[in-house]
């Protein structure tokens, strides 16, 4: 597609991204796909979201305004939604509002329904009530992972990748980078089985982005995660939400909330 670098230069630029870096990313951006002999469609994707990933991964300066949507697109509302198991109503009468460019938390006593509630926004788990609309580029990172052990790093972003229509190639550098972000360079050869928990958690995250959601959804994503990693994640948190995506988090963490826009209390359970 002849205009896919004008519209890629015109998204970096609608972002925050000041001229002359976004001509530069432009153009090495065409010179990648030059090398390749791939049209920039077909290795990079869709103009807008290759744009949108970059300024996100690459932390590109943004200039005198940072790029913090104040209020963006609707991506997740929850109304009324209620959930039980058998006789057990675990959710009821639960609403959410989340738009581009901001973190809500969901807190609450163990067991009082989380996951569940997490579950039931990406669509993973019906509701017993109540609507849920969502976007429909979805990022989910259950609590207790979605890795398979004999799988290295490198294989889970190729399978990943295929699975949003991702080039394998452009998925290993995507999870490459992403997990660069996480202060973590995956060993070749080694297999899931064989990561730290802390390090397959850093997996997990990398595979729920990987395909550049526009709404990410995280069950406890940092456990086992040490102070930096923990920091970096948020960091990371704070750089989606200010390239426009929304992030709805899982946390029993009270000191996690002074990093979100809302906070959804399930109570107790
Ligand atoms: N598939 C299921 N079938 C039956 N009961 C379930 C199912 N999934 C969850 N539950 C029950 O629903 C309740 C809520 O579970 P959920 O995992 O959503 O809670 P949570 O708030 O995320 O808990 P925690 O803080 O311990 O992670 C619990 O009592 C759990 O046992």
């Amino acid at each position: 597609m002849s205009d896919w670098p004008d519209r890629f230069h015109a998204e970096l630029v609608r972002l925050g991204v000041p001229g002359p870096r976004a001509r530069r990313l432009t153009e090495d951006t065409a010179a990648q796909a030059a090398e390749t002999t791939t049209d920039p469609a077909g290795l990079f994707g869709p103009a807008h979201l290759y744009a949108r990933h970059l300024v996100t991964e690459l932390a590109a300066p943004v200039g005198a305004t940072p790029p913090r949507y104040a209020s963006g697109p609707v991506l997740l509302t929850l109304a009324g939604v209620g959930k039980r198991y058998r006789r057990r109503t675990v959710l009821s009468g639960v609403d959410l509002t989340v738009r581009g460019g901001e973190v809500a938390a969901i807190v609450g006593a163990n067991g009082c329904g989380k996951s569940t509630l997490l579950r039931i926004c990406a669509g993973l788990t019906r509701p017993d009530a109540g609507t849920v609309h969502r976007t429909r580029r979805v990022g989910y990172v259950p609590q207790d992972g979605g890795t398979a052990g004999w799988l290295t790093a490198d294989e889970h972003f190729a399978l990943f990748g295929a699975a949003a229509g991702v080039v394998p190639g452009r998925a290993r550098s995507t999870g490459a980078h992403l997990a660069a972000k996480l202060a973590w360079r995956p060993e070749p050869g080694q297999r899931a089985q064989q990561l730290s928990g802390g390090t397959r958690q850093k997996l997990n995250l990398v595979l729920g982005e990987l395909h550049s959601p526009d709404l990410l959804l995280l069950d406890e994503p940092y456990q086992g995660f040490d102070q930096g990693t923990y920091l970096d994640f948020w960091h990371q948190v704070h750089a989606w939400r200010d390239a426009g995506r929304a992030v709805v988090v899982v946390t029993h963490l009270l000191h996690d909330l002074g990093n979100v826009d809302h906070v959804l209390d399930l109570g107790e359970r």
